[in-house]
Order: C-alpha cells, then sequence, then structure tokens
C-alpha cells in the first residue's frame, strides 16, 4: 500500500499541488489531468526526484523521506519525454539502473530483448529516435522487484508493436508482483483492455477520484 499523508509541492512560495490523505492498493490507475494539472510534479515527487512536504511511505515502514534507499528500489520511473546523456548507450543505462534496482544480469537481458532495445543497445543515445529512448525508458521502469511504477504519457511515440508488449507487461507484474501502477495518459486507456482499480483526476491542485 501506498500512502501519502499531508503531501504538498510548491515551486518557490506557489503551491503546485495539496493532497492531504491518499492510500493506494496494488492495482493499475489511471491518473487524469489537463495540461499544467500536475501529474508530473506528482509523479516527480512520489520518485524523490523533487522535493515535497509530508509523508509517503510504502506498507508502513518504508518512507520516502526517512528510508529513502529502500524506498527508491521500490519505486521505479519512466519519464514522459526521457532524455539521457548522448554519451550512454541503452547497454550502460541498463546495466548501472539494473545494478541499482538489484535486477540480476537475466532480468536485464529479457527486458532488453523484450522491447526490443537489445537490438540498439551499443548506439550512443544521442544518435537515438525519440520512440527507442521511451522503449530504454519502458525497460528501466520494469528493472529489479518494483512495487510502485509510474509511467508518465506510457504511450507517446511508442508504435503498435510496443505497445501491446507494454500492456502484456503491466497486466503480467500487476498479477503476479502486486505492483500498484501509476498511469498518466491523455490518450484513452480504456482500448488497452487493462484492468484499472481506479481512475483518479487532478485538478484544482488536489486529486480527486474520477
Ligand atoms: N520547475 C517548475 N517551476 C515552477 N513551476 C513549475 C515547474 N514545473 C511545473 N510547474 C508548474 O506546476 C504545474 C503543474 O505542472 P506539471 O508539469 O506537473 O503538469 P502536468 O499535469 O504534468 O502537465 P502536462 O499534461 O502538460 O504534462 C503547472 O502550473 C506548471 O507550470
Amino acid at each position: 500500500m501506498l500512502t501519502l499523508q499531508n503531501f504538498s509541492k510548491h515551486y518557490g512560495d506557489a503551491l503546485a499541488l495539496a493532497i492531504p490523505s491518499l492510500q493506494l492498493e496494488p492495482g493499475i490507475y489511471w491518473i487524469k489531468g489537463e495540461n499544467g494539472s500536475g501529474k508530473t510534479t506528482l509523479f516527480r515527487s512520489l520518485t524523490g526526484l523533487l522535493p515535497c512536504e509530508g509523508q509517503v511511505t510504502f506498507n508502513g515502514n518504508i518512507s520516502l523521506k526517512d528510508t529513502p534507499l529502500a524506498y527508491r528500489r521500490l519505486v521505479n520511473y519512466s519519464e514522459a519525454e526521457p532524455l539521457y546523456p548522448d554519451f550512454l548507450t541503452p547497454k550502460e543505462l541498463v546495466r548501472f539502473i539494473g545494478q541499482a534496482k538489484g535486477a540480476s544480469r537475466e532480468q536485464q537481458d529479457q527486458l532488453s530483448a523484450r522491447f526490443g532495445i537489445d537490438q540498439f543497445f551499443d548506439k550512443p543515445c544521442g544518435a537515438c529516435s525519440s520512440g527507442m529512448l521511451k522503449k530504454v525508458s519502458l525497460t528501466l521502469a520494469f528493472l529489479g522487484a518494483p512495487k510502485v511504477i509510474i509511467l508518465d504519457e506510457p504511450l507517446i511515440t511508442l508504435d503498435e508493436a510496443a505497445r501491446r508488449i507494454l500492456f502484456t507487461l503491466i497486466q503480467q507484474y500487476n498479477e503476479k508482483q502486486d505492483v500498484i501502477f501509476l498511469l498518466s495518459s491523455h490518450q484513452l486507456l480504456e482500448d488497452a483492455q487493462l484492468l484499472l482499480k481506479g481512475i483518479f483526476t487532478i485538478r484544482n491542485k488536489t486529486i480527486h477520484p474520477a
């Protein structure tokens, strides 16, 4: 269970998001919201990329602030428009993040083959297309034994085959490993035939059940 208590995020003095209380059980959640409503702000805060106020805990005792290493091992994230240093290759990223997340070499290679990024493993990211980088980012998000996987706009720039692979993986991780998925998408996720546990909308700087 992922729990937020008295969560808030400010940019300077301006409040961007406030969530007094939220509890998420394993399942797939669609986080909706207009442009600029605060989806990415929420996601980056939950992954520890942005400082925020309040408590964020997993299963009561693993805390974003108090046990950041344990927490970050469990929470994986794929950015909407991933950017990596031009000189790094997908292989180096998979090895580096794989090690940080405790992923076996076998898992690293299986996931890389699943998304097909092994076909351009040694190509510098600076020479990869946006769809290729998106596949790299999605591969990284499944490494290790995550309990929370946050995918910001997972469908943009993905071809149809990769979308099907992604949906199958989401379903598998959710069913077999009790993962909490937070997905934002401006496209219809109903079409993905994912069994959604809940839909939330971010508006007026807070989150509402849709
Ligand atoms: N670094 C920043 N400094 C100041 N304000 C920011 C910063 N990043 C985001 N904001 C503001 O926070 C609000 C939420 O932005 P955010 O990027 O979280 O929205 P979003 O829901 O992800 O939007 P989109 O659907 O367009 O990706 C917006 O008003 C935005 O201008």
